[in-house]
């Protein structure tokens, strides 16, 4: 009785401190969710940090995070306010970043309204549409197939958000998102030390050392852009009566015609939607989908036989043959798994305090998942850092008994990623229909030697494959005539 009471008023176990400023010089600067995982190797599922007297919780196991995220889901679906990102970036208007609050609420239910999944069938044309680009492009530049995929994904949500279409490569729209994900990335990955002592933001911006207010200036700009530039597009193409059909322009005159109780709020909650809308994280998906195709060339023919099965190699695959195609589904699945892209799910915040496994998590307490721990436990996942669809297989189709469904990769609890139907439609048509047409295969240099390709992955709040070398060759002689009978049907 006695060593559990005061095991109750203990923090979960983690790195020993030092007084005042705890665990700073511990903190890991580079790839977090490892060093992280070698902690809850050392001390268990469920460790600690503190910092300036804040304490940081990580959770590294599906049964902890099932735990604390889903069945006490009242208690951790707030977000710690974060200085850098919500302060001094203001993206507090993104509802990724809000306070579990009312004003989440509203942003949470309009999102919700529109993605949820008996809603997405009003995007297949169109990503039926930009998938017949992408097969478009990489028939003429397959070497340039990371700006191609990455210009697919942001067609798609631009499409779906205000109606807009894509020119070019290096579209001024697409851009705005890129140079904005930039900077707040860095601030949410990042320990900065006004995370700790929040009276440094008053910091004046030339002082030695304030980088961070600086940066964090630069954010907030681009932050601003990515909200109002092309909302105020719409608005300006909606007084001249041009205005494509969208998220955006439903919602505006939806306000027109029945009003709202508070019509301001309410626009800015159509403006904040579309902009989060903009994310590009499912490039990050479908590129790390790529490299596990060039280096398990045997999955890629068997998941090429599954989809000529189906399409007799005579047409692209559409979105009525997914039920047909579970191969196909196992290996997005497995991507998801293999390398978790928000290997560090955005933080989550205790709002009162609790107990797990004896120990206290203080009320305030930053929680954070560790995805890439969970989905790489060797308990749960057998050789976790093999690409092997056949996981989630038995018998033919998707069964999750023996080895969970991966899904912590979109995150936990009522937080999970709103997002994550659309953003398997677009990474499903992009991944079938390029199997259908092309083989990836190892680049050769100019002395005909095998480039290999590394299975490295970038730092941040989304990791993505380091930059790679493929082939990108037409599967068959007919290749270019199917893509060109289905860029004619759609015209
Ligand atoms: C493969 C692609 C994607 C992955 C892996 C992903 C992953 C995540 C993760 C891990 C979170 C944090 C969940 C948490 O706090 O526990 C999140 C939140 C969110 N995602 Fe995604 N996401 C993806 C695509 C998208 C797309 C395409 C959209 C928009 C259409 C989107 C919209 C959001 C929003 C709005 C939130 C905030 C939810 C909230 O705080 O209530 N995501 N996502």
């Amino acid at each position: 009785v006695h060593i559990r009471k005061r095991k109750r008023t203990l923090l979960p176990p983690g790195p020993a401190g030092h007084p005042i400023v705890g665990n700073l010089f511990e903190l890991p600067h580079n790839y977090p969710w490892l060093a992280y995982a070698d902690w809850a190797k050392r001390y268990g599922d469920v460790t600690s940090f503190k910092v300036f007297g804040r304490a940081v919780i990580i959770v590294s196991s599906a049964k902890a995070a099932t735990e604390l995220f889903e069945k006490r889901s009242t208690n951790y679906s707030d977000r710690p306010r974060m200085i850098m990102s919500d302060e001094l970036m203001e993206w507090e208007w993104n509802f990724i970043h809000m306070p579990y609050t009312d004003r989440w609420r509203r942003h949470r239910r309009l999102f919700h309204q529109y993605f949820q999944p008996r809603k997405l069938t009003k995007y297949y044309s169109s990503q039926h549409k930009l998938t017949i680009n992408l097969l478009d492009q990489l028939s003429r530049s397959p070497q340039h197939f990371v700006p191609h995929i990455r210009q697919y994904v942001s067609s798609i949500v631009l499409k779906a958000a205000y109606g807009y279409e894509v020119q070019a490569e290096n579209d001024f729209y697409v851009n705005l998102a890129l140079v904005a994900m930039e900077p707040v990335s860095h601030a949410i990955h990042e320990n900065f030390l006004v995370e700790f002592m929040p009276l440094l933001k008053y910091v004046p911006d030339w002082f030695p050392g304030a980088y961070f207010k600086r940066l964090a200036k630069d954010g907030a700009k681009k932050a601003r852009d990515l909200r109002d530039i092309p909302f105020n597009m719409v608005k300006d193409l909606m007084v001249l009566g041009s205005a494509e059909q969208s998220f955006v322009c439903d919602n505006l005159e939806k306000l027109r015609t029945e009003g709202a109780l508070d019509a301001k709020e309410a626009e800015d909650t159509v403006r904040n939607c579309a902009a989060v809308i903009y994310i590009d994280t499912t490039s990050a998906l479908i590129l790390t989908w790529v490299l596990a195709m060039v280096q398990y060339p045997e999955i890629q023919k068997r998941a090429q036989a599954h989809i000529d099965a189906v399409t007799r190699k005579i047409r692209l695959p559409e979105f009525s043959d997914r039920n047909s195609l579970p191969y196909i589904e196992a290996i997005l699945l497995e991507a998801l798994r293999w390398h978790p892209i928000v290997p560090l799910a955005a933080p989550h915040r205790a709002i009162e305090e609790d107990e797990y496994d004896g120990y206290r998590i203080p009320a305030g307490a930053t929680v954070i998942a560790n995805t890439w721990a969970i989905l790489h436990d060797e308990e749960v996942y057998p050789e976790p850092s093999i690409f092997n669809p056949e996981r989630f297989l038995h018998n033919g189709t998707i069964n999750f008994e023996v080895q969970p469904d991966p899904i912590f990769s979109f995150g936990y609890g009522r937080r999970i990623c709103p997002g994550r139907h659309l953003a398997m439609n677009s990474a499903w048509i992009a991944v079938a229909s390029i199997l259908a047409t092309y083989d990836i295969s190892k680049a050769v240099d100019d002395n005909g030697s095998i480039i290999e390709p590394k299975v490295e992955f970038t730092d941040g709040l989304v990791s993505h494959p380091k930059p790679f070398k493929v082939q990108i060759t037409p599967r068959y002689p007919e290749v270019n005539k199917i893509i060109h009978f289905a860029k004619m049907d759609i015209q």
